[in-house]
């Protein structure tokens, strides 16, 4: 199987989840379009859901699809969350944000009651940090905000790179939410939770790319097969 493979057989199985009147969370991604796909043709099979969308890219293939969309603000409680990752533990903590879309994913992961995350092998890691740790900034004070995060990093990582994300017109990357994105290159996250309680507590900071204690469950596929970890049900 190659990598499209391998999402489109997590996102498969994921989407086996999926019961009549749910009220579900829809991720943002490669791997989670395969959910969004997968998830439409059931829909226009008679499947009733409604969902919220994480991302304007996602809310726009869900829309797409014919899949009814509902808000956090008119449905608050989901029972189900599914979204890809750019890296995970044994111990279902991740990171995402590769895509920017790390702010509504949390707020949506957050309302949930299980979060499923779908991804192929290559995310599955021993240690988190690889991936470069997306940190998401108001722009107002950029500078400032910057350098507070530089100094929390230099506690344990002396000389990690901190970059602020651009995208393909050179001009920073800005978020569904209007904030930019300062990438931290860590290579290994010991304590992820000890970062994230310390990035949180820089004001400029509106969100970081440590998922600890949400996702209930994974589906992993890799050339062996579906690898399941967690709790699916
Ligand atoms: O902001 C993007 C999200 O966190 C994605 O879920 C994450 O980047 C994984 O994306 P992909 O499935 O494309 O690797």
């Amino acid at each position: 199987m190659n990598a499209e493979e391998m999402k489109r057989a997590a996102a498969a199985r994921a989407a086996e989840l999926v019961r009549d009147g749910m009220r579900l969370g829809l991720g943002t991604g490669s791997t989670a379009r395969h959910f969004v796909a997968i998830l439409g043709e059931k829909v226009r099979a008679g499947l009733k859901v409604v969902c919220v969308p994480t991302s304007e890219a996602t809310r726009l293939q869900a829309e797409a699809e014919g899949i009814p969309l509902t808000t956090l603000d008119e449905t608050p409680a989901l029972d189900l969350t599914v979204d890809g990752a750019d890296e995970l533990d044994d111990s279902l903590r991740l990171i995402k944000g590769g895509g920017g879309a790390l702010l509504r994913e949390k707020i949506v992961a957050a309302a949930s009651r299980r979060m499923v995350v779908i991804a192929d092998g290559s995310k599955h890691v021993d240690v988190l940090g690889r991936f470069p740790l997306p940190i998401e900034v108001n722009p107002f004070g950029l500078r400032a905000t910057q350098e507070a995060i530089a100094q929390v990093l230099a506690r344990r990582w002396p000389s990690a790179p901190l970059t602020l994300r651009r995208g393909g017109d050179g001009n920073p990357f800005v978020t569904d939410g209007g904030h930019f994105i300062l990438d931290a290159a860590l290579q290994r996250i010991e304590e992820p939770e000890a970062l994230a309680s310390d990035l949180v507590a820089i004001p400029g900071v509106v969100e970081h790319g440590l998922f600890l204690g949400l996702a209930s469950g994974a589906v992993i596929a890799t050339e062996a097969g579906l690898v399941e970890l967690g709790e699916l049900g």
